[in-house]
């Protein structure tokens, strides 16, 4: 494969192999997270550049000239941006050579799921208590354990109603497993042995008991399951794994490649394209059904004030999609809503309840549901999905309801995560340090203070909780 390269070193990191997407071919920018310290997609950001980089959008992400325009380039007709991943496989022999006498781990970074009914609540506290999740001011950040504790009560007997009806535990863990092994025999038919391991945010395995077993490797990289880069996920997983690493004297010098986000990668889009192709034949009439994406939001503030590239990657997403669809002959009508928020606060809109009322009283009558935010089937496309937005759909004038399977093990798409691997090995530098400043570190310096504080936010926190909106919000239907 002949890409045209651009390399550029910034103290300790150094991109090379540069591939833009088609909308911004001829930029010399690259933006560069200065939290993971990692470049990212250079078009992702070409918003905040637009709008004179002055927003708080730009707090995060630091602007890198390249010494040369980044060349677009064409690949069976398509383009792509992998900043901050080498995109150009080797050839062969160069792979063989450069892989054989390294351990090369793969490290699968997923969200979890409570396996029993009996996990619910505790799963539900492990996300409540992230700060990526619900991302208190620092100032009120110790009242983050207090309040998930309330919430997790609280939300428990509605998420229990949920995991019951999809059998009584997500199928998280064993999709995730079957991914793994169908990666890592993925690798070794491309001749790159690998050890390949789970790493759950907040249920089991947990990241730390992953993170352990990677002691033993050589080389490490590291894949979210996630399309889509999102601080809550991908961002909260990488945090938790740069913490460990950082005290780790191994881990704190192993090389990682991080792959941040892939949905731009080809193999990915075809898979869903042949997904949703294939889907569309279920209708009596195909080209009038509406291909209606859902996405799982994220609160609105994410994008705004934090810089959360999550929606504009997936709006391009979308976009890549439905040009791979229109390129076989498919030109549907398609809807992007997100889907399962939870709380008082404004989410990323339109929201998919809202949308889905308004294409049935417009008269649409055929509508394919695409989970698109995830790889896996989970509560959200088993409960929320199937059961909920469909029931609403057809109460709303909708006749006809399909929906597109999550990849799963699709081979297409285990393939093109192998490629991502293996063009992603050559990046692989010791992760960085950032100093986050923790609450159970707070504990260790002072006991005390913290005990006070976990009694004034418990009590504080218990008084916010009781009002009536917050109380609704809580209970509304399945995140
Ligand atoms: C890209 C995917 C996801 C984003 C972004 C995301 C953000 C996010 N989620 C919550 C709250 C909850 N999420 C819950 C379950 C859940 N979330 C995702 C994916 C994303 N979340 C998945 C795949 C699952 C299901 C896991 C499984 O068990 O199958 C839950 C628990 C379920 C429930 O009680 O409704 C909560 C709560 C927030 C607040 C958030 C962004 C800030
Ligand atoms: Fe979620």
């Amino acid at each position: 494969m002949n890409a045209e390269k651009v390399s550029c070193t910034l103290p300790g990191v150094e991109l090379s192999n540069l591939t833009p997407s088609k909308f911004n071919p001829n930029s010399s920018v690259v933006w560069f997270h200065r939290k993971f310290q990692v470049p990212l997609c250079s078009h992702t950001y070409t918003k905040c550049e637009a709008s004179g980089n002055s927003g708080s959008n730009s707090n995060n992400f630091q602007k890198l000239k390249l010494d040369g325009p980044i060349q677009s380039r064409g690949l069976a007709g398509k383009t792509f941006c992998s900043v901050g991943i080498c995109t150009d496989p080797l050839s062969d022999n160069e792979c063989h050579s450069h892989v054989e006498e390294e351990k090369v781990g793969v490290l699968l970074l997923n969200l979890g799921g409570p396996e029993t009914l009996h996990d619910v609540q505790p799963f539900l506290y492990n996300l409540f208590a992230d700060p990526d999740i619900i991302r208190l001011p620092r100032l009120f950040r110790f009242l983050q354990r207090p309040l998930a504790q309330l919430i997790s009560l609280l939300r428990a007997p509605k998420s229990k109603e949920a995991y019951a009806s999809i059998g009584g535990g997500s199928p998280l863990r064993k999709i995730t497993d079957d991914q793994a092994d169908a990666l890592k025999s993925e690798l070794e038919a491309k001749k790159f042995p690998t050890n390949v391991y789970v790493a759950m945010r907040y249920w089991h395995p947990f990241t730390e008991e992953a993170a352990q077993q990677a002691n033993r490797i050589t080389k490490l990289v590291v894949l979210p399951l996630y399309p889509q880069f999102s601080i809550s996920t991908t961002g909260s997983s990488i945090r938790a794994l740069q913490n460990i690493f950082r005290e780790d004297k191994v881990l704190s010098r192993l090389p990682v490649a991080i792959i941040l986000s892939w949905y731009q990668r080809y193999g990915y889009i075809k898979s869903m394209a042949d997904l949703i192709e294939e889907e569309l034949q279920n209708f009596n009439t195909p080209r009038e059904v509406m291909i209606f994406f859902s996405a799982h939001g994220v609160p609105d503030t994410y994008v705004v004030d934090a810089g959360d590239p999550y929606k504009d990657q997936m709006e391009e997403c979308i976009y890549l999609i439905m040009q791979e669809l229109e390129a076989r002959g498919i030109e549907n009508k398609h809807r992007l809503a997100y889907q399962s928020r939870v709380g008082p606060v404004q989410w990323l809109k339109p929201y998919t309840d809202e949308v889905l009322v308004e294409l049935g009283q417009e008269g649409v009558k055929s509508i394919l549901a695409v989970p698109v935010s995830f790889v896996s089937e989970h509560i959200e496309t088993l409960e929320e999905i199937d059961m909920e937005y469909k029931e609403l759909a057809l109460k709303s004038g909708v006749e006809n309801w399909g929906r597109v399977p999550a990849l799963g093990c699709t081979t297409s798409f285990i393939t093109d995560l192998a490629d991502a691997v293996i063009e992603a090995l050559p990046s692989a530098t010791p992760m960085s340090t950032f100093s986050a400043n923790t609450s159970s570190q707070q504990f260790d310096r002072d006991p005390i203070g913290y005990a006070i504080k976990i009694f004034i936010g418990s009590f504080l926190a218990f008084i916010l909780l009781l009002s009536p909106r917050m109380l609704s919000a809580l209970r509304k239907p399945v995140v």
